[in-house]
């Protein structure tokens, strides 16, 4: 089994992987350069961060069957082509959120007592106490989050203590206890949350649907005076209307994504930030603390482990969540050909199988094995495999619908 890292991962991670087999460790490698690395070393198992993975390093290495992002977001990876390939693509949930937020935190409270211009001008030898002792304070005001998942609820854990007032907006009702718990409310669509918010902070994934969900009538609703957080993915806000809108003074942004921003390490950039003071800016590092970098090392080695050792993919992103409406559990005795025996006879009814498991008990006599599919078979084909000596018992079940 072969490993290609193709981008930054810490040694300690690469070591337990060395031990699963064979790792080669290319941080350096761009979108450009990856089909190129993947076709060299024929992967099976490919580890990115943000590096872009296209349909064409997708079909660079024929054994590759797994890629992890190192990382929450997976719009830098063709999932769709991954899924007509039959590649597994994970992610690491939740590991760098603590990390996300606490960089939240950190641009909130810069801006309001605009820490990094009162920096500025002590370095180049100017006390401005008149100018920078002006700050709101952050205790009764309200933070509005956009989304609910790992990040925002790790936000709303620092800024309660802060006192802020919480609201966020989903496309479902959320858990009252979660809400609760987060002490967090709910209001009815993004529009609310906007009105509403002194700070609003957006923490949902980019997707086509996402694309200018801060757009120029979302950034133009929001309240004057208020400031906009943005350390999800660039390309969720529209960053020219948000320019503007800083520039004309009716808000303050924070921003850690940007449209266009470079994939790697280093790179010229122009953006938004170079020419509207109000805008405070970081090179997408949300994510890079070392306590952050270590969870999801130890994150993604499980899931490699996992996969290695017993074909489970933890936190798998491109996998059909529909539910099968039958299940047929089959208790048999774990003997050579008894699967095979139930597969011919579902095969005989020309029911396509959707999902197999099977689990031995201790002792290793008896198995259960559950199969799934959309179509129920005939009480014959049922009644054949109970007949069948090393079966136990047989049982269909359907889904609710
Ligand atoms: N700046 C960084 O370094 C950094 C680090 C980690 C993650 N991220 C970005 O942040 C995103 C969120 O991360 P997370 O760990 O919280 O993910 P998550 O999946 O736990 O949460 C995202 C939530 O947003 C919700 N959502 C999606 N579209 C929505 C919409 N239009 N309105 C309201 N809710 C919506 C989803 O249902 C989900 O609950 C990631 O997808 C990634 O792009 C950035
Ligand atoms: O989605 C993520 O996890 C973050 O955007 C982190 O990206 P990075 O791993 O390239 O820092």
């Amino acid at each position: 089994m072969l490993v290609l890292i193709a981008d930054k991962f810490p040694a300690s991670g690469r070591e337990v992987l060395g031990r699963l087999g064979e790792v080669v460790y290319r941080p350096e490698l761009s979108a450009e350069q990856l089909p190129a690395a993947l076709a060299e070393t024929k992967a099976d198992i490919l580890v990115v961060r943000s590096t872009v993975v296209s349909e064409t390093a997708l079909a660079a290495s024929p054994p590759l069957s797994l890629v992890v992002r190192a990382g929450a977001g997976t719009n830098t990876i063709d999932t769709a082509a991954a899924s007509r390939r039959g590649i597994f693509v994970a992610n690491c949930p939740g590991k760098n959120a603590i990390a996300v937020a606490e960089l939240t935190m950190g641009l909130i409270l810069a801006l309001d007592r605009r820490i990094v211009d009162a920096t500025l001008e002590l370095r180049h030898g100017t006390w401005n106490k008149s100018k920078y002792g002006k700050a709101r304070g952050l205790k009764g005001q309200t933070l509005g989050l956009v989304g609910f998942g790992m990040i925002a609820r790790e936000v709303a854990v620092r800024a309660r203590a802060f006192g802020l007032k919480l609201l966020t907006c989903a496309h479902h009702p959320i858990a009252p206890e979660l809400l609760e718990a987060h002490g967090v409310v709910q209001v009815a669509d993004l529009g609310a949350l906007l009105d509403a918010s002194d700070i609003v902070s957006v923490h949902v994934p980019y997707s086509k649907a996402n694309h200018h969900l801060i757009g120029a009538d979302q950034i133009a609703r929001m309240r004057p005076g208020a400031t906009l957080i943005h350390t999800s993915r660039g390309g969720v806000v529209d960053d020219k209307a948000l320019a503007e809108a800083v520039r004309s003074g009716r808000l303050r942004a924070g921003l850690d994504v940007f449209e266009g921003e470079p994939a790697g390490g280093q790179a010229d950039f122009k953006n938004i930030a170079g020419d509207v003071g109000d805008i405070y800016a970081t090179p997408h590092i949300g994510a890079s603390t070392e306590q952050a970098e270590s969870a999801i090392s130890d994150e993604v080695v499980r899931i490699i482990e996992s996969f290695v050792a017993r074909g489970i993919v933890h936190h798998a992103v491109n996998l059909n969540e529909r539910v099968a409406r039958y299940s047929l559990v089959v208790r048999h005795l774990d003997r050579v050909g008894v699967l095979a025996g139930i597969l011919m006879a579902l095969r005989e009814e020309r029911v396509n199988v959707q999902g197999m498991s099977n689990t031995i008990f201790a002792g290793g006599e008896a198995a259960c094995a559950t199969i799934t599919f959309e179509q129920a078979p005939s009480d014959e084909c049922l009644q054949r495999l109970r007949d069948h000596e090393a079966i136990l018992a047989v049982e269909l079940r359907a889904a609710r619908t």
